[in-house]
């Protein structure tokens, strides 16, 4: 089995890690491990999407590979009478960030185990917010793409943070060809974060 950290049951040992970050002007204290993504420490990207994304303060949220939690509880904080859902194809992310939910007082978030969309069937969102999992391949982030779109609700917004070195042009093309208006919101140090609106026809 491979050992990526988007792997669904990574077989490394365990290297449990307590963090404290500030996002938003909130601190925030994590739990990592071996096995998941950037368990060193918040992955810079991710840090430019929560400081750039908006989120309404009664908005259905969904985070795509949500890892052990900081775009996911970001939003939680900003929806405070929302409500967020987390999934991830990783196990050992999706307990993190349910053990990290509780160690932070969050209460408006649900965590599922799933693959792309599987476990929000039939459901809808009124944003969508990844940093796209890159290494599993271009497949997979176009798949991520169009699930959101089929998942948001007219006028959703889709929320992305890819670098240009590893395609935000072709991102941002295949942005297009789903979604009415496409903006790119920022840019720091490489990275560039993209805004998807599902406008009403
Ligand atoms: C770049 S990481 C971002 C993690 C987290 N949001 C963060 O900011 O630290 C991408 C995440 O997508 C997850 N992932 C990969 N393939 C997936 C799939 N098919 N379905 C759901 N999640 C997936 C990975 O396990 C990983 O946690």
């Amino acid at each position: 089995m491979s050992q990526h950290y988007y792997s669904n049951q990574p077989e490394v040992g365990h290297d449990r890690r307590h963090l404290e970050e500030k996002l938003r002007g909130q601190t925030f204290r994590f739990i990592s491990d071996a096995g998941v993504f950037s368990k060193k420490g918040v992955d810079f990207g991710s840090k430019v999407l929560i400081d750039a994304m908006d989120i309404p303060e009664n908005a259905e949220v969904l985070d795509v590979g949500c890892g052990y939690g900081p775009i996911g509880f970001s939003a939680a904080r900003l929806a405070a009478h929302g409500h967020v859902t987390m999934l991830d194809v990783n196990a050992r992310a999706v307990e993190l960030a349910k053990e990290n939910a509780k160690l932070n007082g969050i209460h408006n978030v649900t965590v599922l185990e799933s693959d792309l969309f599987a476990a929000v069937e039939g459901k809808s969102f009124d944003v969508v917010l990844t940093n796209p999992p890159i290494r599993a391949g271009k497949e997979t982030v176009h798949a991520i793409f169009e699930q959101a779109y089929a998942h948001l609700r007219d006028d959703g917004t889709l929320w992305i943070v890819i670098q240009k070195k590893q395609g935000a042009p072709s991102a941002k093309a295949k942005l297009e060809s789903l979604f009415g208006r496409v903006e790119e919101v920022t840019k720091d140090k490489g990275y560039r974060i993209f805004k998807a609106t599902k406008t009403s026809q």
